[in-house]
């Protein structure tokens, strides 16, 4: 075989080859790397490109009419050759990412073990217990940088689902390779089955996860600490990315190790980035400002109160002292409005529980009080209920504001607290509407209202990409902000566009800037060692990667 200078040196022959999704062609092999690799026999003789091959595999997976059909159609493409399957994605990304993402990936999820097929990424259950690092050396990469994690406690709103929980760090992954050109070689999905409490799930069969209950406690904390400490020992200086840990372990576990290794929690911190740019840039379309507003949270869990924050720290930014910013919060939760006598508050829905008011008997004022009495003028749902958004109280928001922000995030699409369409009905088009999972256009008043999709994925992609590219020991809370400062800035308000948000067609621009900004930030702050933008720019190619079929020669 005619080796160029650029080939790939492949040591596997003949099914290795083709079972290796990150060197499988397909039928994409060209006759000199078949004899090369001892492939003739095992492909049909017909060579395609891999243009011909994505046009092909579109029109199959498009023939499938169920979304969970189209879901498990892609997850087979990308176990069996990621080249198409990131070619596919990047060539049609807005129509791909509902089925690979959310609302595809909860109902994935939910069926996840009867779709099951083949392995990706890591199950550590408690039977692993005392063996991590021997399961983590194990592994036949020395090169993962990046590390996705979930406990499968807080699957998008849909709750415990235990080990069917992985659905949602091989989503992530498959999102970080589509929208920020990540090396996929690169990445690990691990999921921690530390039980599960979902008593449907225990008792059926079909359950591919552990059947005991949940580890509590310090049997919980022992379990992550030692798969954290098996991490650092296998990857050093790798990222952890935790995704969907119930809202009583999330900010703790980031509290407990986001100084130990660069991680970030992207519920808290990646909704609130995006949260924050839409906010942003919604009231750049208002001419008001931050300090002019009045905030209610649907949902005090992790999401609700990293947003929270997230806005806290720019309204301090804009000069208003903490307690005159705490004053605009009301966080309304479970057990009603939360305040300051409240038992079990976290150290963070502490932080704005009211301290002008008191509960009764546990239970604070309803969300519609809330509304009646202190007038929010953007309301956040992080609830996970569906409905929660009743007529009423939108109709009333509208009443006494103009142009009220809402925003119904709870993922996926059955569970949102009120549909764009219904709200903008109760509203007669003058609300500002953004969405967790993606909405069609809604049509009213003669006027065509594009939903924009306030979604983590505009920064989790650049914000991981950014911190392993400049090197970032720890992910600062002004490494997040400067990552929604960049997507506020890329919002179409700012040229005569009527969104809030660029449209996802651009997400590999916006995660490009996003990196970008994530590093000058972490320089900023002396987290990373110096590097000037020729380092930096040499930095994010070596992470980067793009679905193009390499020449492969021999080894
Ligand atoms: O996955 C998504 O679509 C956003 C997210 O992190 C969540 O809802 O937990
Ligand atoms: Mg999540």
């Amino acid at each position: 075989m005619s080796a160029t200078p650029s080939s790939h040196p492949v040591t596997q022959r003949g099914m290795a080859v083709l079972n290796d999704p990150l060197l499988n062609k397909g039928t994409a092999f060209p006759w000199e790397e078949r004899t090369a690799l001892g492939l003739h026999g095992l492909l049909p003789p017909g060579i395609h490109t891999l243009e011909e091959q994505v046009a092909q595999a579109y029109e199959n997976l498009m023939s499938e009419t169920d979304m969970l059909d189209r879901h498990v159609h892609l997850r087979s493409i990308q176990d069996t050759n990621e080249t198409l399957f990131y070619a596919l994605m990047q060539k049609h990304l807005t129509e791909l990412m509902p089925i690979v993402y959310t609302p595809g990936v909860g109902q994935a999820c939910q069926e996840f073990s009867r779709i099951w097929q083949k392995p990706r990424g890591i199950f550590l259950s408690g039977a692993d217990r005392g063996h991590m690092a021997d399961r983590l050396a194990a592994i036949p990469n020395d090169n993962i940088r990046l590390v996705i994690v979930t406990d499968g406690e807080r699957i998008l709103g849909l709750g415990d689902l235990g080990a069917n929980g992985m659905g949602i760090p091989i989503g992530k992954i498959a999102l970080y390779t589509a929208c920020a050109g990540v090396n996929p070689a690169l990445m690990l999905p691990v999921t921690l089955d530390v039980g599960t409490d979902n008593a449907t799930l225990r008792n059926d069969p079909t359950y591919i996860g552990s059947r005991s209950p949940r580890l509590k406690g310090q049997d919980y904390a022992d379990f992550i600490e030692e798969f954290v400490t098996a991490l650092l020992g296998r990857w050093p200086g790798c990222l952890l990315h935790w995704e969907d840990f119930a809202g009583r372990n999330a900010a703790p576990l980031l509290q407990r190790y986001r100084e130990r290794l660069p991680s970030f929690n992207d519920d808290i911190q990646g909704t609130a980035g995006i949260a924050t740019a839409a906010i942003l840039s919604g009231l750049r379309a208002k001419e008001e400002t931050l300090e002019q507003q009045c905030i209610a949270f649907a949902g005090g869990g992790a999401a609700g109160i990293g947003i929270a924050g997230l806005l806290l720290a720019a309204m301090k930014a804009e000069g208003l002292p903490q307690e005159e910013a705490l004053k605009r919060f009301y966080i309304i939760d479970r057990n009603g409005l939360l305040t300051h006598d409240m038992d079990g508050l976290s150290e963070g829905q502490a932080l704005f529980a009211r301290k002008d008011e008191t509960s009764r008997d546990g239970q604070g004022r309803t969300l519609k009080e809330v509304i009646s009495q202190n007038h929010p003028t953007i309301l956040i749902g992080v609830s996970g209920q569906a409905g929660l958004f009743k007529e009423g109280m939108i109709r009333e928001m509208a009443s006494y504001c103009t142009r009220p922000l809402i925003f119904p995030l709870s993922n996926p699409t059955s569970h949102v607290e009120a549909t764009p369409m219904d709200i903008l009905t109760w509203t007669a088009g003058r609300a500002i509407v953004s969405t967790g999972s993606p909405f069609t256009p809604v049509e009213i008043n003669d006027r065509s209202i594009t939903i924009n999709q306030t979604n983590n994925s505009y920064i989790f992609p650049g914000l991981g990409l950014g911190a392993l590219a400049c090197g970032a020991r720890s992910i600062s809370e002004r490494m997040i902000m400067a990552a929604a400062q960049a997507v506020a800035d890329l919002s179409p308000l700012k040229t005569g566009g009527t969104t809030l948000l660029p449209p996802l067609e651009n997400i590999q621009n916006v995660a490009m800037r996003v990196a970008h900004a994530v590093a000058r930030q972490a320089q900023n702050e002396q987290l990373c060692p110096p590097l000037d933008d020729d380092a930096l720019q040499e930095a994010l190619s070596t992470l980067s990667w793009r679905p193009r079929y390499q020449p492969y020669r021999a080894a």
